[in-house]
């Protein structure tokens, strides 16, 4: 049953107000890093802790000012004082580290202690002569990309997405937020859109939430990656027109797939196109615009299940295709040089918390594009200082201190997660 009004789980767009968003504060699971194991961990670099949780805390400071800030942790411990839920989420996670034989010790932990341990990992006991022989560090791995909260769920129109992730370093994440989603009071019974995370065992069968922008109600953006696979998109495109048919909606919908190249710094979609005004988009034009730009197909899916497969010229000729005008803000402004820099730390990832009002990280020439685009920059420190510029009636970018936040591989969109946002 979707519940329309006071709902409390709905995005219909990339930004529209901020309602309700799920951080998670990164803790020591961040600092368990060593250069031998950053790029298992998904990682360009351990990183230094202190600075990631200044950095973190603007982007927590300023969508406090805007926005409920659900702390993932905080929703993890509440479920996890439901017997039944702590029961599913252990079996699920102790089968696919392997370590059942630990279930009664970890069952037995008040609720904020097994949080912190399925957080921050549990060390292997090196009681048998094969785990002292044993290579592996942890039973339980620790999760340090847990801040990106974006890729683990995702909410799509009134239900939500449980993502299978890619990797298994991040698949008890995904694991979690269905637990949170399906037993924590605020946020259950919305039902699920697509439960990938239960798809543990095909490699062909993952999707990220940072492949999946919601352009408008009948729009979503997805990109096809290293991370989204096309056989988890069709599911996907099957899951969204049987619950459109449920709500009786009569429109035919669209999704644009972006075939994104497989290297580090375009592991999703949102790393080359993040949507910062009604008809804004922060680009990384080699890949959207440019001769080498990544191929779009769009898929039209009418209410009777027909589906039509189109390839466009282009993502922004792909948008205006299906009515939605988009222009184009280069990310490191025109020169290649800066382009590439400024993309690789995460440039085109911003995060708009309402329409035209974005949060990105310091990247200069960025900035300049977005001003000459007409926005104004202001730190994070100075919305904190004056918060009711954040209800000015012209477009604004808050920045917040990202250096080390982006060397664990994304932006301001990556570490939000939303969950209630007004229409647009
Ligand atoms: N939506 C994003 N672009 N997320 C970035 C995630 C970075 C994380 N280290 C990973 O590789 O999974």
């Amino acid at each position: 049953m979707i519940r329309q009004s006071n709902s409390q789980i709905g995005v219909h767009s990339e930004i529209g107000k901020l309602r309700k968003v799920f951080l998670h504060s990164p803790g020591h699971e961040v600092e368990l890093m060593t250069p031998r194991n950053a790029s298992e961990l998904l990682y360009n670099d351990i990183i230094y802790f202190k600075n990631i949780v200044a950095g973190h805390s603007q982007l927590k400071s300023v969508l406090s000012l805007v926005s409920t800030v659900l702390e993932v942790s905080d929703c993890l411990e509440d479920v996890l004082e439901n017997e039944e839920a702590r029961n599913k989420l252990l079996d699920k996670i102790l089968e696919f580290q392997g370590c059942p034989e630990l279930k009664s010790e970890l069952f037995a932990l008040p609720a904020s202690e097994l949080t912190r341990a399925l957080v921050t990992g549990v060390p292997l006991k090196r009681n048998t002569l094969e785990s002292l022989l044993s290579p592996k560090t942890y039973s339980i791995v620790p999760l340090p990309n847990m801040y990106f909260m974006r890729d683990t769920s995702m909410v799509v129109g009134n239900r939500v997405i449980a993502s299978r992730m890619a990797s298994s370093v991040r698949f008890a994440e995904s694991l979690i937020m269905r637990t949170i989603y399906e037993y924590h009071p605020e946020l259950k019974g919305y039902g699920l859109l697509l439960d990938a995370s239960k798809e543990i065992k095909d490699p062909h069968f993952t999707i990220e939430g940072g492949d999946i922008l919601v352009i408008n109600e009948d729009l979503l953006l997805v990109g096809i990656s290293e991370r989204t696979t096309p056989k988890a998109l069709d599911t996907l495109v099957d899951a969204l027109l049987k619950a459109r048919n449920e709500e009786k909606k009569t429109e035919p919908f669209n999704v644009l797939c972006v075939i994104l190249p497989r290297e580090r710094s375009t592991i999703h979609l949102d790393m080359i196109f993040t949507v910062a005004n009604k008809e804004q988009a922060v680009v990384y034009s080699p890949y959207v615009l440019g001769r080498e730009r990544a191929r779009v197909v769009r898929i039209r899916v009418k209410p009777d299940g027909d589906k039509k497969f189109k390839e466009v010229e282009d993502l922004i000729l792909g948008l205006r295709s299906v009515g939605v005008r988009m222009d184009p803000i280069p990310c490191g402004g025109d020169d290649p040089l800066h382009q590439q820099r400024e993309q690789w730390n995460s440039g085109a990832n911003l995060f708009s918390f309402a329409p035209g009002k974005v949060i990105s990280y310091i990247h200069e020439h960025t900035l300049r594009a977005c001003e000459s685009a007409g926005f104004k920059i202001m730190s994070a420190k100075d919305a904190v200082k004056h918060p009711t510029l954040l209800q000015s009636n012209y477009p604004l970018i808050v920045t917040v201190e990202g250096s080390e936040l982006s060397r664990g591989g994304g932006g301001p969109r990556c570490m939000t997660c939303p969950v209630l946002r007004d229409p647009v």
